[in-house]
């Protein structure tokens, strides 16, 4: 199974952000957070931004929407053209009309859980979704440890997906390095966000590869 590392550009330098861009040319998208100071207390990126992130890179952009007025802005966000958006099911209580929205626009309909959100709710309507993002750890800042106690759900999801025969990605986003990133992989996740581990090396390209290899090691998906 492919396994697909995305590194955030909330651990980037802003500054330069299309050169830090270019350091990243060996990943498969750009992890984008989008803050609000509602749904969580910090501020990020906006509409402008991203538009001229599409401008600037060929890479995907990934967009994870830590917003509460995930209704109003999760089609604009797939309108702009981004591969896709995840939005937080906390913030919606349609989940499915949202992501069956997103899709009709073209982009991912990713639903994203925080570790205290039980994936159970979920698991029935997972064929909704193109991809489920486990917080491993409290939306809002990058830079925190790893939750191992959130891959359960991984587990689980893993196993309905599998069941099923669906085709959703599992994503873990919060801590991810190169040693978590083999316990999220043997817990199910294919889809793995980095942030500080990736912009924080030395060489972000030789580490996006580093974490390629070791969920490959360690993913146990056929
Ligand atoms: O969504 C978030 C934080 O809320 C993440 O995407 C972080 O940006 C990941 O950063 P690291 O934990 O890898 O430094
Ligand atoms: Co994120």
């Amino acid at each position: 199974m492919p396994v697909r590392i995305n590194p955030s550009i909330l651990a980037a330098d802003f500054a330069h952000l299309a050169t830090e861009l270019d350091r990243i040319s060996s990943a498969d998208a750009v992890h984008v957070d989008v803050m609000d100071n509602h749904f969580v207390p910090n501020l990020t990126f906006g509409i402008p931004v991203v538009e001229r992130l599409l401008q600037v890179t060929e890479l995907p952009l990934d967009m994870h929407l830590m917003i509460t007025d995930v209704d109003r802005w999760a089609p604009t966000f797939a309108e702009l053209g981004v591969f896709s958006v995840t939005f937080h099911a906390e913030a919606t209580d349609e989940p499915v009309a949202l992501a069956r929205r997103l899709r009709q626009i073209g982009a991912r309909a990713g639903l994203a859980i925080k570790p205290g959100t039980p994936v159970e709710p979920y698991l029935e309507v997972l064929a909704e979704f193109d991809q489920l993002l486990v917080m491993t750890v409290e939306p809002g800042f990058g830079g925190q440890s790893f939750m191992p106690e959130t891959m359960s759900k991984l587990v689980a999801a893993r196993e309905v997906a599998s069941r099923s025969g669906l085709d959703v990605w599992l994503q873990v986003d919060g801590g991810i390095n190169e040693q978590t990133i083999e316990v999220a992989a043997r817990a199910g996740a294919d889809t793995f966000v980095a942030g500080s581990s990736v912009f924080g090396a030395d060489d972000a390209g030789a580490q996006v590869q580093l974490l390629r290899q070791r969920a490959l090691e360690h993913t146990h998906v056929a």
